[in-house]
């Protein structure tokens, strides 16, 4: 096993590893530190999920499976860039694309009947939405921006939209027989197994069985009512219409992958009811599935000029929507993972509010965000910011967060343990000595979930919670809300901790819409404060602040403790960035900014350092600190622009920094003189290396594909400098 593990991703991060890894090695090698790659991109796994549809050539080992084992021990040194968290509709396509390559893996069976149609989906199945990181995050979360990245934004600001106290923005939530207010919570007393039982009139059927719990895990009980949310949602596409807003809808179907795609699917039906009511069955036998999406829908009924007409009519007639590309067409409602809460949140509060709307200009919305769990954090956000206007990033504080993640904690968890209900009765979760834990009255098509969080991961997540706040000594806030039934029982594990290690002064415990209007006044002052949060706010807060205070998550750090003592060191909280990919392919170049890699390459080292005592490796980080605040000041980080310098050209000054921070450290005198002649050849390659990289701006490039490249055509588009990569080797 390499001494650190760099993975094989996805898109933008892909792409950009094309460059940067090679950097990375050959840099490494000087310490005798070995980086190797282990591949858990989407077609990575796709491919080593069927080997036996593959020729020998073809075959891929189950990196992720490997990787899972990893972070379980104590030798997990892994830098983990973003990847795609695939709805059914990008797994289609990537599974398309390797059939188009010569894969003959099989296709994805949308109704299955057979056994080996309903393996096959089920294997699929697993590798949909969040497959990945689930795995991978065997700690808890600790995400803030590093000092150098924060001063910078602070004095390059960026641009914030204007808030007008009369926006109309607003946050749309149900009023009842949501998640929240059907939610139950218990904490174990003992170690053991559960059962989740329907009882419906035609009997009983198990749900689930055999679920294990260690002694004092929380588990919770709780359902949405299709009933309610339905209404909810028309009164909604209502309300929108009499405001004059865009209607808009904001979910994380991809971490959610079970219950949010049924709910997306109910926003479809809903918006188009109408032609529901009069195609239904027509429809169906074209298979469309709403929870598939509109883009799917209209696929299906592309030939058929009826329902086509029916549905330009019944548009007509909505509320105009709020659009992931205007250009395109491509509405809020195409594909469930066009729209992922966290990022679409954060980017229409930092523009003051605004979407973009079907005629290509930004509008107020309704941003509808059916359960009320969380909805509160932007709803009060958006309140906050009506009254007091934007926030200034020049003179901001930061708000650092760490999460309860670890063990698939709380609803990210909660996958295995979720049911769309079939027919009305009761669903039971009964313990192995027969109580009735938790007990709920359903109605069909009720999505009924179980989410559980494990004392060990909580307590960690404590320990971890009062050493950072040691560390920075700021205002730090526990976001639970002792009126919710989860976080009452997670603020029984909290409030004892804290005593007992005499620190309880130092922490305050406030419910998510209270802790968003502490947060933001305290920010707006200047200072800085720490969120403390379970799993969803985890990833909802690591969009949403960096967002406000950097623009962008991808520059933050991203740090997994692992529980076994291994490091997990994620590249910020951004994602994999299709537009990028796609202004690569038409005008060859790559706005992806590498900064969130080369924070947690700088990390990765330092841990490298401290856990094998390997003082090169410090050297090694040390410099790469000093590389990052060297593309930081000088202004190297990659422009939006074709034309201008891109994430390659941060590459090459990112070496360079490297290679003059180690050339001139004293701690290590063979690694400086290994480096003065590589730093010398770097400073006088400039200008050629420049000119080599400016050159293939412009054109159009062809990588081979998409969701699986070809590497040779990918390694000569992203290293386009003859001078450089002789340098670099
Ligand atoms: N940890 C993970 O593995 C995650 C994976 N994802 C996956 O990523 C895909 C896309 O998701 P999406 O919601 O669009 O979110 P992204 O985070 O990919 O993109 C949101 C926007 O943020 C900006 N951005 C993000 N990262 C960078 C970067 N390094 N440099 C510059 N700008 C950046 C880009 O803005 P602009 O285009 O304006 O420059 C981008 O369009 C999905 O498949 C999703 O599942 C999403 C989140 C986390
Ligand atoms: O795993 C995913 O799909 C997304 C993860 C994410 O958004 C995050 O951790 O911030
Ligand atoms: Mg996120």
């Amino acid at each position: 096993m390499a001494d650190i593990i760099y993975t094989k991703v996805d898109e933008a991060p892909e792409l950009a590893s094309a460059s940067f890894l090679p950097i990375i090695q050959k840099f490494a090698a000087a310490a005798g530190v070995s980086v190797d790659t282990m591949d858990i991109s989407l077609t990575g796994r796709i491919l080593a999920t069927f080997p036996e549809n593959l020729t020998a050539d073809q075959r891929q080992s189950d990196d992720l499976a490997e990787l899972g084992r990893l972070v379980k021990t104590a030798d997990a040194n892994v830098i983990k860039l973003p990847n795609i968290s695939a709805s059914v509709p990008q797994l289609k396509a990537a599974i398309a694309e390797l059939q188009q390559q010569g894969f003959d893996v099989p296709d994805y069976p949308d109704a299955p009947t057979s056994g080996a149609q309903k393996d096959v989906q089920a294997r699929y199945d697993g590798m949909k939405g969040s497959a990945v990181n689930p795995v991978l995050r065997e700690g808890n979360s600790d995400r803030r921006a590093a000092k150098a990245v924060k001063s910078f934004a602070q004095k390059n600001p960026h641009r914030m939209g204007d808030w007008s106290a009369n926006s109309k923005t607003e946050v749309s939530s149900m009023s009842g027989g949501d998640f929240f207010s059907n939610e139950v919570s218990a904490t174990l007393a003992n170690e053991t197994t559960a059962k989740i039982v329907l009882t419906t009139d035609a009997g009983e059927t198990v749900l689930k069985d055999d679920v294990t719990y260690p002694a004092g895990t929380v588990v919770d009980a709780t359902f949405m009512s299709a009933a309610a949310l339905t209404s909810f949602l028309d009164t909604q596409i209502e309300k929108t219409k009499e405001d004059g807003t865009l209607f808009s809808l904001h979910m994380k179907a991809t971490m959610m992958k079970v219950s949010d795609p049924i709910i997306f699917g109910h926003a479809v039906r809903t918006f188009l009811a109408p032609v529901f009511e009069k195609h239904g069955s027509a429809m169906a036998d074209l298979g469309v599935n709403p929870n598939a999406g509109l883009g799917d829908l209209l696929a299906r009924v592309k030939d058929d000029a009826s329902i086509l007409a029916d549905i330009d009519a019944c548009m007509a007639d909505r509320p105009p929507m709020y659009m992931v590309d205007s250009d395109k067409g491509i509405t809020n409602l195409h594909v469930s993972s066009d729209v992922i809460i966290d990022a679409s949140m954060p980017a229409l509060i930092r523009a003051g509010g605004k979407g973009w709307g079907p005629d290509g200009k930004e509008h107020d919305a309704n941003c509808v965000i059916p359960d009320n769990s969380y909805a509160p954090v932007y709803d009060e956000s958006i309140k906050f910011f009506k009254e007091n206007g934007k926030l200034n990033p020049a003179t901001a504080g930061t708000v650092q967060n760490i999460g309860l993640m670890a063990q698939k904690a709380e609803e990210y968890g909660s996958h295995p343990t979720t049911f769309e209900i079939p027919a009305a009765g009761t669903v039971k979760m009964i313990l192995d000595d027969g109580t009735v834990l938790h007990e709920h009255n359903v109605e069909a098509n009720d999505i009924w979930r179980s989410a559980s969080a494990r004392k060990a991961p909580i307590e960690d997540w404590v320990n971890l919670a009062i050493d950072r706040q040691r560390l920075e000594g700021c205002r730090a806030i526990f976001w639970l809300d002792a009126n919710r039934a989860h976080d009452a029982e997670l603020i029984a594990y909290v409030k004892p901790i804290l005593e007992a290690k005499g620190v309880a002064d130092k922490f305050e415990i406030m419910a998510p819409r209270e802790a968003t209007r502490a947060s933001l006044e305290t920010i707006t002052k200047g200072e800085n404060t720490i969120a403390i949060t379970g799993n969803v706010l985890r990833d909802y807060l690591t969009d949403l602040f960096p967002i406000l205070e950097l623009a962008t998550s991808a520059k933050m750090l991203s740090i997994v403790k692992l529980m076994n003592g291994g490091g997990l060191f994620e590249t910020g909280a951004g994602g994999s960035a299709p537009k990028h990919v796609q202004q690569l392919n038409e005008e060859n170049h790559l706005r992806w900014d590498s900064l969130g890699e080369f924070c947690a390459l700088g990390e990765s080292l330092m841990f490298l350092a401290e856990t094998k005592n390997n003082e090169q490796a410090r050297v090694l980080g040390q410099a790469v600190d000093a590389a990052t605040q060297g593309i930081l000041d000088n202004g190297h980080s990659p422009s939006r622009k074709v034309g201008e310098p891109d994430n390659r050209n941060s590459h090459y000054w990112f070496a360079r920094y490297w290679a003059e921070a180690l050339a001139a450290q004293s701690d290590d005198a063979a690694l400086a003189a290994h480096f003065a002649p590589i730093a010398t050849a770097l400073a006088e390659g400039e200008a050629a290396i420049l000119a080599e990289l400016a050159a293939v701006q412009g054109p159009a490039v062809d990588l081979g594909g998409y969701y699986k490249t070809d590497a040779a055509k990918t390694a000569a588009v992203m290293r386009p400098s003859t001078t450089l990569n002789a340098i670099i080797g």
